[in-house]
């Protein structure tokens, strides 16, 4: 009971703010349960601990005696609103408060005082507002501040000697503040002072971690040459072994400024879009992050492909997501959002999500669930060396590939029967098949034909990509799943290299079937070598040359069934 009343209450409260503004917030009633339902909303245990609501339409003075009163809030963002006014000083009650995001609002006069009064505060975002007057010293109280962002506002007077230990980002950029900069904050890098009128004596120091996105052209330059010098694994290796990045700021002047690899790292820029860039979110779901939020949060390289950079990002909420940074798109604005609008409709447990996408003239993003596994690329082949590879048997492999079959039924089945997916294969095959990177083709430059080994011979631009290709590169992981090898350059028994299909249809004309298995699941105990050749006559059938010979993809599935119906 008491548990229940105390969520309750918390609900209330929240019912209470929101009714001092008119808009309406999705799922936010009286009816509804709070946690995980209502936007932005998060619990833990009876009681709410984070309410995010970045771009939501906020629009007036904040409300006093009510958010505040959620004293187990840990994390309010109420970023990218239009709230004006000064901070109400009940704030002071939110003592559990550690992340506290309000810029981008029209919030005005002085620095807060009763904001040094919350002694858990970590992240402290004010930029972009409309504060005054001086940065008070008691700012020194907040020991555990991680990040203090006061840029892009009109504090003026000389910046204290604050003493905070944990701090390792600060932005004072663009306010009037004069004097020299304290020796508490000489360590941090000039550019955290620019806009003001400060003497800066300071030499530049060289920081170690963590990186910055704005040295993400360095990665990339690093990248590119990993790729033509090195072989492209270990380059994602290389990359992923420079730890986390963090992605912050920057993001639409990268293509324009590959000079500023050298650009020292520090203070982190508002994005400031005026290209109109939104993101865009799928299936109603709580928009728990905005575009800041995934340029402010933890990124690792997964990968460099044809198509971009793919990251893993952590939420500042420790939630998991995938962002594709894509390059060398050559659709529009309009023709992205509608095909980005066609592929986020697909739902299915064997289509990986797209959660949202996200374009301006400098960016695009795609953001896609995260697949902690890994790919069926890695599964058959990855890790080898580095960690013990744990062996994919039959049934597993029998698994991915019906429930890969059955995710691009679905994906043919979209946009009215006519959408294609285009890039088919292993790296973009998850957890029990499940088929990511839809549709991405047909909006991007053509993908170089001869390296990748699963294009049908009829596809020369990968961008008139068509259902029958996608069943022969389809028919090409069949094959790679039965026999373990990369499709191009596949290591035959006698040491020769060529290529997968070419090699398995030489190997079957001269009747050696057996030869072709991966040994890993051919040792197995259970018999299922009868399988594994009815599996491979399905691969050599979608690998058809001639495209009407192929079969459609609905059959291979039924055909991929039959293959355990008929014991
Ligand atoms: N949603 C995801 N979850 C987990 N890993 C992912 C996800 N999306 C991509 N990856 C992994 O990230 C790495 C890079 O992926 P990316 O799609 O950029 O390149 P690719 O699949 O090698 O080539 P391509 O660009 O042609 O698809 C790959 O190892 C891929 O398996």
């Amino acid at each position: 009971l008491i548990f229940s009343e105390t969520l309750e209450n918390d609900k209330r409260v929240l019912l209470d703010f929101l009714s001092h503004f008119t808009l309406p917030l999705h799922r936010w009633n009286q009816s509804s349960p709070s946690c995980h339902h209502w936007t932005g909303v998060t619990c833990s245990g009876n009681r709410i601990v984070s309410v995010r609501l970045p771009a939501v339409g906020l629009n007036g003075l904040i409300p006093p005696f009510t958010i505040t009163r959620l004293s187990s809030l840990k994390t309010l963002s109420l970023r990218n609103n239009q709230l004006s006014g000064e901070l109400p000083s009940d704030f002071v009650n939110l003592k559990n408060l550690t992340h506290l995001y309000l810029q981008r609002n029209r919030l005005s006069g002085p620095f807060p005082a009763t904001l040094s009064e919350l002694k858990n505060l970590k992240v402290l975002d004010l930029s972009n507002n409309d504060f005054n007057g001086s940065i008070p010293n008691s700012l020194s109280r907040l020991t555990r501040l991680r990040v203090l962002n006061l840029a892009n506002n009109s504090f003026s007077g000389d910046i204290p000697d604050l003493h905070l230990p944990n701090l390792h980002q600060i932005d004072l950029s663009n306010n009037k503040l004069t004097g020299a900069v304290p020796k508490s904050l000489q360590r941090f890098n000039t550019s955290a002072f620019s806009g003001n009128n400060i003497i800066i004596t300071v030499k530049e120091k060289k920081r170690k971690t963590p990186l910055g996105l704005r040295q993400l052209p360095f990665l990339l330059i690093l990248s590119a040459a990993c790729v033509l010098g090195v072989s492209g694994l270990s380059c994602i290796i290389m990359i992923t072994c420079f730890g986390k990045t963090r992605i912050s700021g920057k993001f639409r002047k990268r293509d324009s400024s590959s000079s500023s690899s050298s650009t020292p790292p520090g203070n982190w820029t508002s994005r400031d879009d005026e290209e109109g860039g939104k993101i865009i979110f799928f299936g109603g779901k709580n928009h728990l992050f905005d575009i800041d939020d995934l340029l402010s949060s933890s990124a690792e390289v997964l990968g460099k492909g044809a198509f971009g950079t793919t990251y893993k990002v952590t939420m500042e909420d420790m939630s998991t997501v995938v962002v594709k940074r894509l390059k060398e798109v050559v659709a529009g604005r309009r023709e992205f959002e509608q095909q980005m609008e066609m592929i986020g409709m697909i739902r299915h447990e064997n289509v990986a999500e797209l959660k949202a996408y996200y374009y301006s003239k400098d960016d695009k993003l795609a953001v896609y669930s995260y697949y902690p596994q890994g790919s069926l690329f890695e599964l058959l082949h990855g890790k080898r060396g580095m960690y013990d590879r744990v062996a994919l048997d039959w049934e597993a492999r029998l698994r991915i590939a019906t429930g890969a079959a059955r995710g691009l039924v679905k994906i043919h089945e979209g946009n009215n029967g006519r959408c294609v997916h285009g890039n088919i294969k292993s790296s973009n095959i998850f957890l029990d098949g499940c088929i990511g990177d839809i549709g991405l083709t047909t909006i991007m430059r053509s993908l170089p034909h001869s390296t990748t080994g699963y294009h049908a011979p009829e596809i020369t631009d990968t961008r008139r990509s068509t259902q029958a290709s996608d069943v022969y590169s389809f028919g090409v992981v069949l094959l790679e799943i039965l026999t373990g090898k990369w499709p191009v350059n596949a290591e035959t028994k006698h040491g020769e290299k060529m290529d997968l299909v070419t090699w398995i249809r030489n190997v079957v004309a001269k009747e050696w079937t057996g030869e072709v298995f991966d040994m890993e699941i051919l040792s197995e105990s259970g018999g299922f070598e009868e399988e594994m050749v009815e599996m491979m006559q399905i691969g050599l059938a979608c690998v058809a040359v001639k495209q009407q010979e192929r079969p459609h993809i609905a059959h291979v599935v039924k055909m991929i069934q039959d293959i355990r119906s008929t014991d």
